[in-house]
């Protein structure tokens, strides 16, 4: 099992190291429109799942939802701590 916290930093290294088999990276490379029209489509997916599909569908369609907020939160230049003073 991932955590947040383990998570962000694989992302983050991954697209530091500019690795080429990353999936991560190579949405990191499209920028902030993609990374942007993944977010709406996945929060879509969260509040469809979370009315309709039950509670594991909810709960895989929140991890893609976090994962595709970690990848804009990379690609605006962000840490978790500047996330974590909001909360
Ligand atoms: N947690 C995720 C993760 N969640 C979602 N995704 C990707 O985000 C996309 C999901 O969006 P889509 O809606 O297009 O996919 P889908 O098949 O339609 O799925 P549904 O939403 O319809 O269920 C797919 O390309 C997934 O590969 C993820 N890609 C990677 N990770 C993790 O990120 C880490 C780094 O991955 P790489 O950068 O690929 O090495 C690894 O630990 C991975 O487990």
């Amino acid at each position: 099992m991932k955590r947040f916290e383990e998570l962000f930093a694989e992302l983050e290294r991954k697209i530091n190291a500019k690795d080429p088999n990353s999936g991560s990276y190579k949405e990191f490379e499209k920028g902030k429109h993609f990374i942007g029209k993944k977010i709406v489509e996945e929060a879509g997916e969260v509040w469809m799942a979370a009315e309709y599909e039950g509670r594991e569908k909810t709960a895989e369609e929140i991890s893609q939802l976090l994962y595709h907020l970690q990848v804009m939160m990379l690609a605006c230049g962000l840490e978790l701590e500047d996330i974590y003073k909001y909360l």
